[in-house]
């Protein structure tokens, strides 16, 4: 959680890790990953719990609820949230003398698909052929069909489990849920949000009746309208009003996804490029003209109802670079670090590429070593691999990205990376980001930039006042000039 006044000054943070402070629910990495390894899921009490834990913390620090003239939030995308018959009026009717934990078991699906799951090829083979392939599915809801997206956790539900599906009487997003909890009520998915579904026409930005008959029945009864993400929702439900005084004046606006929250909170200009190191890595820009096509996504932009936000997504992330540090440094960033500096820019031609599980961007597996003489390897030194794997990570996001038509100058460095995620804490990752990119690499000071970003947009919407870049600008910092990279980008291509 983030606070910001009238000056976006920050006034507030707090969080909570949910393997540490909620062991009871014994997730790793929030998740549990299931037998086939395929199937990834989170239980939707451990979040509600974590909501109340957070509150209770905010609380126990002395923060005035009363002041917080309007809210909003970010959540995973894709992830999917099922209510069971009859929880909508539970939701309206919330004792304030109880956790939420506590009268909230109403999901017909206890665990949550989210958006590391990739068990539902099947779906995705039959929802592209519904519509006519890859490129017409991609032209409608601006992404062909993925594993994680949510019609095709929705379809594989409803065809595992007709029973629970049948008692389902409305789907969230991870996101609209957070804002039904504080809602009390039902709340919409957000366009933005809504486009990572694989169900919504991202240009009438209405559910595409092709999609949806070709994923369940009853669907469109179950979803709900999708609403423009800067939408006022209503007040906060008076639980909050008597359990911890917030106003029954404050605001509810539109929660959305991690990454458009991003895109808000690192207020992109058209043109920058925006790289999130979290959990998953991800490249995000802000575009006027999308042009779909089937390696990346277009979602709408949570921002501007005019634009778009075009995004390409890698599941081997943090977790790759945890597991190649605890290997090779470890188990310490600062080894880790220490490794990247004493390899030379493009690691005498070695590369790596290290997908420990299956890859979202490309649809690929398993770790492979090339050395400079391009022979596959098995192994590289200690310091060689830390340095294969991050510059490996890096060029294919640039790659990736050129091939969405980012014009990436070898001469001049006409363009900034904007960075965030945990990762982004990381100077020397960063450095070879820039050297990458041939490009500066600018942080904000707040490194959760999802929460930031619908701070901005709750004072933006609720309090009507601009808030302009300008006083954005002033929690950038500019990353020193990148080293040279022609010899790298030689070696590696
Ligand atoms: N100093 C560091 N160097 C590299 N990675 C880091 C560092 N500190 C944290 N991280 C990574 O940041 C990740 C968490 O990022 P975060 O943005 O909080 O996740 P999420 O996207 O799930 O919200 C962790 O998995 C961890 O590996
Ligand atoms: O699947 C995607 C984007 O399409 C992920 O980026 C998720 O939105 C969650 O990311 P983390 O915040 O856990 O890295």
């Amino acid at each position: 959680v983030v606070a910001i006044n009238e000056n976006l000054d920050l006034v507030h943070q707090n969080h909570v890790l949910f393997d540490s402070e909620l062991p009871e629910f014994r997730t790793q990495g929030g998740v549990h990953v299931q037998a086939d390894k395929l199937t990834v899921t989170s239980p939707v009490l451990m979040w509600v719990k974590a909501l109340d834990l957070i509150l209770d913390k905010m609380k126990d620090a002395g923060f005035d609820f009363s002041s917080v003239r309007a809210l909003s939030g970010s959540g995973q995308q894709h992830g999917s949230v099922y209510w069971k018959k009859g929880a909508g009026q539970v939701l309206k009717q919330l004792d304030p003398g109880r956790p939420l934990h506590k009268l909230l078991e109403v999901e017909s699906v206890c665990d949550s698909p989210v958006w590391m799951d990739s068990s539902t090829s099947e779906q995705c083979s039959s929802l592209e052929s519904a519509v006519g392939g890859a490129q017409n599915l991609t032209n409608i809801t601006g992404s062909r069909a993925y594993e994680r997206f949510t019609g095709n956790q929705i379809a594989k539900i409803q065809q595992s489990n007709p029973e629970k599906y049948s008692e389902t009487e409305r789907i969230s997003l991870v996101s609209s849920f957070g804002a039904s909890l504080f809602r009390g009520d039902y709340a919409a998915v957000d366009y933005s949000d809504g486009s990572g579904m694989n169900l919504m026409d991202i240009f009438s930005k209405k559910w595409a009746q092709p999609c949806l008959e070709a994923t369940a029945p009853h669907l469109e009864a179950k979803l709900g309208a999708p609403l423009v993400s800067t939408a006022v929702l209503g007040e906060v439900s008076s639980y909050y009003v008597t359990r911890y005084g917030f106003s029954p004046d404050c605001k509810v606006v539109a929660f959305t996804g991690d990454n458009p929250g991003s895109l808000a909170g690192m207020r992109l200009r058209e043109g920058d490029i925006a790289v999130s190191l979290g959990t998953s890595d991800t490249v995000f820009l802000w575009i006027k003209e999308p042009r779909p096509t089937i390696e990346g996504h277009v979602f709408c932009n949570p921002v501007d109802s005019d634009s778009y936000m075009a995004l390409i997504c890698y599941k081997n992330g943090s977790f790759t670079r945890e597991r190649i540090r605890n290997e090779r440094a470890g188990g310490s960033w600062d080894t880790f670090s220490r490794a990247l500096n004493a390899t030379p820019v493009g690691n005498d031609g070695n590369l790596g590429i290290y997908f420990d599980t299956l890859e979202i961007t490309p649809s690929a597996v398993g770790v492979y070593r090339v050395n400079e003489q391009d022979q596959t390897v098995e192994g590289f030194p200690g310091e060689v691999e830390i340095r294969a794997l991050v510059e490996g990570q890096f060029l294919a996001k640039r790659v990736h990205a050129e091939k969405l038509g980012y014009k990436i100058s070898k001469l001049s460095r006409s363009f900034s990376i904007l960075a965030t995620g945990g990762a982004s804490s990381n100077t020397d990752i960063l450095q070879v980001l820039s050297d990458v990119f041939n490009a500066p690499v600018y942080t904000i000071d707040v490194a959760n930039s999802a929460c930031l970003g619908c701070a901005y947009r709750a004072k933006v919407k609720a309090l009507s006042c601009l808030c302009t870049r300008t006083c954005v600008e002033s929690i950038i910092v500019l990353r020193p000039p990148p080293t040279s990279v022609d010899n790298r980008i030689k070696a590696i291509t």
